[in-house]
């Protein structure tokens, strides 16, 4: 466990399958309400481009759409939040935790140092999602916005990262959003959820 002050961080974990708009709703959530944005996979492809020693295993994992050991993720996130200022923060931690492995790593790293009232399921079809990633691929430069990546990245998402979502939805802590319509009205849901947190 990492050593804490008394004020606890807020943790939301936003998950949701690849183009969902997670990002996107982040962004905004730090742009009007002052949340630290942490994404996963942001950190592991700086972690990979930094050249580290972990960075060939990472690109290859982004690459098969597989999931990165959770040691080398949490502490990217550990690191980051420290860096962002600890105590007394709203942290939304975007695309963590995406399996079994990510939940249980977290729960020994982190676990009760902070709290996560509940996370965020951005919910959208496949055909939705692959049309904006597509669309995405003309400009983000990721080397796994292609349709071969995209559906290894889908089978994960359904196989591992959905058994999560339903695990906080038996908690009683998943907030599902529809994110098949504009961006705006997706963000007027968030602003509802997030009462009492903004
Ligand atoms: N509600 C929306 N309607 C239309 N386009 C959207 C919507 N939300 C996001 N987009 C667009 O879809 C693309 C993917 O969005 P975003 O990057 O937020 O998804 P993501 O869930 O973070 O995906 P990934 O898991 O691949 O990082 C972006 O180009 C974004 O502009
Ligand atoms: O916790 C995580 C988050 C991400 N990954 C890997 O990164 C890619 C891209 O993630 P995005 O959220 O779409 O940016 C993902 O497919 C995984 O390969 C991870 O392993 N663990
Ligand atoms: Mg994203």
């Amino acid at each position: 466990m990492v050593d804490t002050p008394s004020l606890k961080p807020q943790v939301f974990f936003v998950l949701g399958g690849p183009g969902s708009g997670k990002g996107t709703q982040c962004a905004k959530m730090v742009e009007k309400y002052g949340f630290a944005h942490l994404s996963a996979g942001d950190l592991l492809r700086e972690e990979r481009d930094s050249g580290s020693e972990t960075a060939a295993l990472i690109n290859q994992c982004i690459v098969e759409g597989k999931i990165v050991p959770v040691e080398i993720t949490c502490q990217l996130l550990k690191k980051g939040m420290e860096k962002q200022g600890w105590a007394a923060k709203r942290f939304l931690i975007d695309g963590f935790p995406r399996n079994q492995d990510n939940y249980d790593g977290w729960s020994k790293v982190i676990g009760d140092s902070v709290d996560v009232p509940f996370i965020l399921f951005m919910d959208a079809d496949e055909d939705t999602m692959i049309a904006r990633i597509i669309e995405r691929s003309k400009t983000s430069g990721r080397n796994d916005d292609n349709i071969e990546s995209l559906k290894k990245r889908f089978a994960t998402f359904r196989n591992e990262t959905m058994p999560i979502v339903e695990l906080y939805e038996t908690m009683g802590k998943c907030r599902k959003i529809n994110g098949l319509r504009g961006i705006e009205e997706v963000f007027a849901d968030l602003e509802t959820v997030f009462a009492g947190f903004i």
